[in-house]
């Protein structure tokens, strides 16, 4: 009861957070200059955006094209031939009224029309017919299109450095183009039906040409202004959806955040129901107020449209009717007049909503072509010459090699040099944040050096085969992903490109010490490590780490980089995973991350960054006779493990290290 007191408690309006609160929380979600849409309209006017529109049309009917041609001619040409069969059709719908209204008897006046009913009916089948076609060869073309655009999109989104991900609004960019690849279809499509709404129209104003050319100007007054209307509302109502690009991720975190599991223990341990709830109403709050004046102003856009169109269809029927009194048309010709304009008035209505699709359509799609446009500038670069295949490792050399992350004024890696050799175990030691990870990663070849050079066997990474030194390098990363797959999958995807064999499976998975605790899940190897999923279990922490350390063991590879390996591990599982790691000493590459610092004892030499600088370096003994940064880290940390033990070695006064007595080992 006072539970549920509690939460209809959290709903009401009093509760809600102060709103400027709010916006500190969330500065992003201000209405900024851009939304209100004043600047960006000037910076993106309606014509000149119309003027990308037939290289986005040719780009979209490639991509078609590309997809499934059968098809594409088939849409295309049933779009066409049945424009052309409506304008057809209203011609001989023309011809049946002349004949009708001329004078003579019925009867022969009927007999006159049959060859223009004749016509008018093998129109309409034809119409039909032509219709069904389409349908039949769109349904076949859109999932053909859809893969092919999406698919291209995956490749460039896994093929980008990671650099990508930290440049600015790219997963906003990236959230716009998956809409716009969902577009390619309907602009292809939408482009077609334009064609043969033109069609129609043009037969309309052939035919009220026939009858007085002054109400072809006539009829452009009566239907301009809608077709203006028209595309300025998709003009408006895109803009908004532009700039609304971080809303509707912030909106889809908050979906994610309120009913994922991952998020489910924190949210209740925290109490962040109200916080989150509070979040959303202020996310929606926005959106909606955004989405109001988005429908006043498309409403009063297209009510001074629709108004202008009466007050000019007014007008060309007086002036039908004033022609008609004044003998200058017969009545026929107005009869078929007043048809021709209340068809050229559908038929305008159809080009403008087509053009509008094609506008809006174009637009989500130049939002997919711009993002491929601008992930291309962040695919590996391809070496002059094909990169050479490398030889064993002898030695990595790290020269003046600096990182400096997009927007931070300081290096996260700054000009450091070290040199590691095969079978050599290295450990990087460091505070949070001193760039151990960074330094990793661009050995790795995972990031690029702002400057310097990292050489593998005295060759610069660059001039290597990258796909060569990634199989020859493995990579345990701190903040490891959970794969939704098997736990045998996930120790496999270490080497996705050999046969995934058990017993090799099985052998990383014993010296990461998982081993059994996988044999003593329900399904063993085979139990899927996703709860979400119906007969899916989930791991602990340091259970999951096991699993990521297999992985990393499974290739044996000749450099293994293995950050914080074993922060969630129990003391006996950390001790099988070091020891599988002093198992590669002067055999295999290692280096090693980590805060443990009892276990980079045994390392043949420890790099203490600090700052992103390299400030010391050297065996362990060395380090600690030194008693510079790494002994007074290594001493607080020993110094927990030996309640006898002194103070922490401080180097800055000068005070001995404590190697020996405070050893945790
Ligand atoms: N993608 C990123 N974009 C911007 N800054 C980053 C990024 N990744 C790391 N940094 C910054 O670079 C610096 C070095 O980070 P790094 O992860 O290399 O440190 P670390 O020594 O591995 O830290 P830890 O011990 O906490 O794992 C930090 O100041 C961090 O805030």
């Amino acid at each position: 009861m006072t539970q549920t007191a509690s939460s209809t408690h959290a709903a009401t309006a009093a509760d809600r957070p102060d709103p400027a609160a709010t916006e500190s929380i969330l500065p992003e979600l201000r209405t900024t200059w851009w939304e209100t849409g004043m600047r960006a309209r000037a910076k993106a006017g309606l014509f000149a955006v119309f003027a990308e529109l037939p290289g986005l049309v040719r780009a979209a009917v490639r991509v078609s094209w590309r997809a499934d041609r059968t098809r594409t001619f088939v849409v295309a040409a049933t779009t066409v031939g049945a424009g052309l069969m409506a304008a057809f059709g209203l011609l001989a719908t023309q011809r049946v009224l002349v004949e009708l209204f001329a004078g003579g008897p019925t009867a022969d006046k009927v007999v006159a029309a049959l060859p223009a009913l004749a016509a008018l009916a093998a129109a309409t089948a034809v119409r039909a017919g032509m219709a069904t076609a389409m349908g039949y060869a769109q349904n076949g073309l859109t999932p053909k299109v859809d893969r092919e655009v999406e698919r291209r999109l995956f490749e460039v989104t896994t093929a980008v450095r990671l650099a990508a991900f930290d440049a600015d609004a790219f997963a906003d960019d990236m959230e716009r183009a998956s809409r716009g690849a969902d577009s390619t279809t309907g602009l292809v499509q939408s482009s077609m039906n334009l064609l043969a709404g033109l069609a129609g129209l043009l037969a309309v104003a052939v035919a009220v040409v026939v009858i007085h050319p002054l109400l072809l100007v006539a009829l452009l007054v009566a239907t301009l202004p809608n077709a203006w209307a028209s595309l300025r509302a998709g003009h408006l109502r895109y803009q908004t959806y532009a700039a609304g690009s971080v809303r509707r991720r912030r909106l889809w975190l908050l979906h994610r955040l309120m009913a994922e599991r991952d998020s489910a223990p924190e949210l209740r341990s925290y109490g962040l129901r109200r916080f989150l709830l509070d979040q959303y109403d202020r996310v929606m709050g926005v959106e909606t107020g955004i989405q109001l004046a988005l429908a006043r102003r498309v409403t009063t856009t297209t009510t001074v449209g629709a108004m202008i169109t009466g007050v000019a269809t007014a007008v060309v029927y007086v002036l039908l009717g004033l022609l008609l009194v004044d003998g200058q048309v017969p009545l026929a010709a107005a009869a078929t007049c007043v048809v021709a304009v209340q068809s050229a008035q559908r038929s305008l209505a159809v080009v403008t909503y087509q053009v509008d699709h094609v506008y809006t359509e174009g637009q989500h799609f130049r939002d997919y072509t711009g993002f491929m446009t601008r992930a291309a500038a962040y695919l590996p670069q391809r070496p002059k010459s094909p990169g050479a295949t490398p030889d064993g490792l002898r030695e990595i050399a790290v020269d003046a090699v600096s990182l400096c992350y997009p927007e931070r004024d300081t290096a996260a890696v700054d000009g450091v040099s070290l040199t590691i050799r095969a079978g050599q175990t290295v450990a990087f030691v460091g505070e949070n944040g001193s760039g151990k990870s960074t330094l990793a990663a661009m050995i790795a070849n995972l990031r690029t050096p702002t400057t310097g050079t990292i050489r593998w066997n005295g060759r610069p990474l660059v001039d290597w085969d990258a796909d060569e030194l990634r199989t020859r390098t493995a990579v345990v990363t701190q903040e490891y992903h959970k794969w939704p797959f098997t736990a045998a999958t996930n120790i496999a995807l270490g080497d996705v490109g050999t046969e995934p064999r058990r017993d090799r499976i099985e052998a990383a998975a014993a010296r990461a010490a998982a081993h059994d605790m996988i044999r003593e899940l329900p399904n063993g190897y085979e139990t899927l490590l996703d709860r979400t999923f119906a007969g899916g279990q989930d791991l602990s922490g340091g259970q999951w780490q096991r699993i990521t350390a297999a992985r990393g063991f499974l290739r044996d590879a000749e450099l293994l980089i293995m950050d914080e390996p074993s922060s969630a591990l129990d003391p006996r599982a950390e001790e099988a995973l070091f020891q599988a790691i002093r198992d590669r000493q002067g055999r295999a590459t290692t280096i090693l991350i980590t805060h443990r610092l009892a276990n980079v004892r045994h390392a043949d030499r420890i790099f203490v960054l600090h700052h992103g600088r390299l400030v010391e370096e050297g065996g362990h003994d060395d380090l600690m006779a030194a008693a510079g940064r790494y002994a007074e880290l290594f001493s607080i940390q020993a110094a927990g493990y030996d309640a006898t033990a002194g103070r922490p070695v401080r180097p800055a006064d000068g005070e001995p290290g404590a190697d020996g007595v405070l050893s945790p080992a």
